[in-house]
């Protein structure tokens, strides 16, 4: 992971084209590790409409088969703002990784990291969702922050 993670950060820094390094700014980080479990569940959401906090959440998530439940916002699709107003307006749509797939998503700093860099390219924080399902879900993701004295917080 050790090596693996900046790797990937170096990666994901050149094909957004940003003109920062973003390993740079993890070398400081305080980041989370969260593991979930959810149960079968008829109706509703297993885990509501939100932004993550950090720069980026990486997702490793069980091939089922079938719908995993995990949902992201289609930010085109509504002209609101927050994630609670977006989760209630947004056409959702699915997110099914492969095999040894990992998903990324953009959380809260990383926009606000590109535009402190004078980025151009309009990355926004994605609004994800956890949808019901017939089937238990697992998922482990990383949550990457910044370090405390990068100004973000
Ligand atoms: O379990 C998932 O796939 C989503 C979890 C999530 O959104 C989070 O931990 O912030
Ligand atoms: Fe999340």
């Amino acid at each position: 992971m050790n090596q693996f993670i900046p790797a990937l950060l170096e990666s994901l820094s050149q094909a957004l084209d940003l003109r920062f390094s973003l390993p740079h700014y993890h070398l400081s980080g305080d980041d989370t590790i969260a593991l979930h479990h959810y149960p079968r569940v008829g109706g509703g959401e297993r885990n509501p409409a939100h932004q993550d906090f950090g720069l980026l959440t990486l997702f490793i998530q069980e091939d089922a088969g079938g719908r995993s439940g995990l949902e992201i916002a289609d930010l085109q699709s509504t002209d609101q703002k927050g994630s609670a107003a977006i989760g209630a307006s947004a056409r959702f749509v699915p997110v099914e990784p492969g095999e040894n797939e990992i998903t990324v998503f953009v959380g809260n700093m990383l926009p606000k990291l590109a535009k402190r860099h004078r980025c151009q390219g309009g990355l926004r924080s994605c609004v994800h969702r956890v949808a019901s399902g017939d089937r238990e879900r697992y998922s482990i993701c990383l949550l990457r922050a910044c370090g405390s004295d990068d100004g973000l917080g």
